[in-house]
């Protein structure tokens, strides 16, 4: 990002800034701090292991010829000994980014929204939104509808158009079977870096209720 692109506010305004890396990388916390102390900071979060699991299967469609997910997340398997350096493992670590964040900002300033609740719940997750922003409830849940076909709620009709839009197909893929040895290995690996999160931001995001069933990208 070009630091000195960020527009000037206005009386009344908001501006928005919306780039997930920004919480993985180092330097961030700081700079954005230097710009604006009091600027507030949403971030959604959802299950680490299903995350990884996005995240490879975007890799996957622009580099089909990439190893397995299997592969990538062991330093050696034999030895059960997770790659925690490969990025779509690391990104899930998020109580160790947020340490980070902390640094700089106080907690009143960040707003956590669930993954999974966005999708189940996706009114009742922007009312959140709104009301920590200091915004009027405007968007409710008469703005989403459940589209079957995308199997995710989209918006009904937005300000600029007749037509109901739904996210793009980047959004929404079917992931790839991972191998379930794997996927609890990978749960077992989270679970202390998950309870540390929900005890930083005070939120339990429930994520261990997943390791027995599925998760809500494992539809195939
Ligand atoms: N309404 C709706 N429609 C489609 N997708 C939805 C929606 N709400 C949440 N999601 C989940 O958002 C996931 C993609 O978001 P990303 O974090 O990859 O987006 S971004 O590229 O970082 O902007 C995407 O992850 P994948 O399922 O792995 O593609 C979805 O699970």
């Amino acid at each position: 990002m070009s630091w000195d692109l960020m527009p000037s506010t206005l009386e009344g305004q908001i501006t928005m800034e919306k780039t997930p890396s920004y919480f993985v990388t180092n330097g961030a916390p700081k700079r954005i701090h230097s710009m604006a102390k009091d600027i507030k900071l949403i971030i959604v979060v959802r299950n680490p292991v299903t995350r990884a699991i996005s995240d490879y299967t975007q890799t996957l469609s622009k580099k089909p010829e990439i190893p397995a997910f299997e592969v990538l997340a062991f330093k050696n398997r034999t030895l059960g000994l997770i790659d925690a350096s490969w990025s779509a493992l690391r990104i899930g670590i998020y109580a160790l980014h947020l340490e980070s964040w902390l640094q700089y900002f106080p907690l009143s300033q960040m707003h956590f929204v669930s993954g999974e609740q966005l999708i189940v719940d996706p009114a009742g997750e922007m009312a959140k939104v709104q009301d920590f922003l200091g915004l009027k409830r405007i968007v409710t849940d008469k703005h989403f509808y459940f589209n079957k076909t995308k199997g995710f709620p989209c918006l009904k009709k937005p300000e600029d158009s007749s037509t109901p839009r739904c996210l793009g197909k980047s959004k929404g893929r079917t992931h790839p079977k991972i191998d379930p040895d794997v996927i609890r290995r990978l749960h077992k690996f989270y679970r202390p870096f998950n309870n540390m999160f929900y005890q930083m931001t005070g939120q339990n995001f429930q994520w261990e209720i997943e390791e027995v069933g599925e998760t809500p990208s494992s539809r195939d």
